[in-house]
């Protein structure tokens, strides 16, 4: 697969800058993804910036200041945008960047292009302000929003056993972003979302929600437990992924997990550490836990 990509045909100056800009949003707002992402090589490193660029675009749409009309106008837009790829109709001299690298990447690779769709629903839920009465609910939600993610980078890694492969990286995607709503309750308490099940807030009495500390009685760490043990399946059979995967693409996907798997372990050995900031990892050790995903795609 790293032969093929060295025979991958040039890359355009127009494309070459658009990729530079997506290079950019990366390296600086992919805090924890960016670690794994330059682990690829050259033209896998690339596209994946601009599915990073596209992602981050429609994530921040929905998480923007603007009205729900405003976000529900630029989620068409990057629809459009995305009929214009498909139709082979974005010229090399467009104004957006975002739109000529991802454009460029999938005349490179095999990136379904259906997932940043599905995506955009996820992201029309959040701006509908959806609430998840079960834990299937949730799934539902997380798959838009981050099984996806797991599935476009696939189709940019290539994958022995493509539909098994598109299930595990989809899976783990769930993995990743449950870590994510464990690690982000109170930042989304204070925006007004709560992620968790009902269900599961009922059955240990938090549903008073995540702003201050839990009320009396409410088993917040019996809580973050069960949902983290649920994270932690979806990491253990999404990572059945690696082996299909090329050499670069593995230790990509295993710093990529690692890092948010480190998240986790965090999480469950202080669950309250989550009410009282953002709980992250230093420079020093992401760049360990991608290091080591390149000497062998170890886990963590
Ligand atoms: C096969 C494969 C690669 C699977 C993984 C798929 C994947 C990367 C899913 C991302 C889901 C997620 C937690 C997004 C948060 O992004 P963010 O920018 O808000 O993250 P941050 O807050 O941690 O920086």
């Amino acid at each position: 697969m790293e032969v093929a990509s060295e025979l991958s045909l040039p890359v355009s100056p127009q494309a070459a800058a658009a990729y530079h800009y997506c290079e950019a949003v990366t390296g600086a707002q992919a805090r924890n993804f960016s670690y794994g992402i330059r682990l690829l090589p050259a033209d896998k490193r690339r596209a994946m910036s601009a599915v990073y660029a596209l992602a981050r675009r429609i994530d921040d749409i929905g998480d923007g200041e603007w009205s729900d009309e405003r976000k529900a106008e630029h989620l068409g837009l990057t629809r459009a945008l995305l009929d214009e790829i498909r139709e082979g109709r974005v010229e090399a001299e467009d104004v957006d960047p975002v739109k000529v690298a991802l454009a460029d990447a999938c005349s490179r690779f095999a990136i379904p292009l259906d997932a940043f769709d599905e995506l955009i629903d996820g992201v029309e839920m959040d701006v509908r302000g959806a609430e998840y009465q079960t834990f299937e609910q949730l799934r539902v939600y997380c798959r838009c929003v981050a099984g996806t993610i797991g599935r476009l980078s696939l189709g940019v890694f290539g994958c022995t056993d493509p539909k098994r492969g598109a299930e595990f990286a989809d899976t783990l995607g769930l993995g990743l972003q449950l870590t994510n709503i464990l690690r982000d309750v109170r930042e989304d308490a204070a925006n007004g979302r709560t992620y968790l099940p009902a269900e599961d807030l009922a059955r240990f009495g938090c549903e008073q929600g995540f702003l201050g500390r839990p009320a009396a009685g409410a088993d917040f760490t019996g809580l973050v437990l069960f949902e983290a043990r649920r994270a932690q399946e979806y990491f253990d059979e999404g990572l059945l992924l690696l082996p299909m995967l090329d050499r670069r693409s593995r230790a990509c996907v295993a710093a990529m997990a690692g890092i948010y798997h480190r998240l986790l372990e965090r999480i469950v050995r202080e669950p309250e550490a989550v009410l009282r900031g953002r709980v992250s990892l230093p420079g020093w050790e992401k760049a360990y836990v991608a290091l080591s995903g390149l000497a062998g795609g170890r886990r963590s």
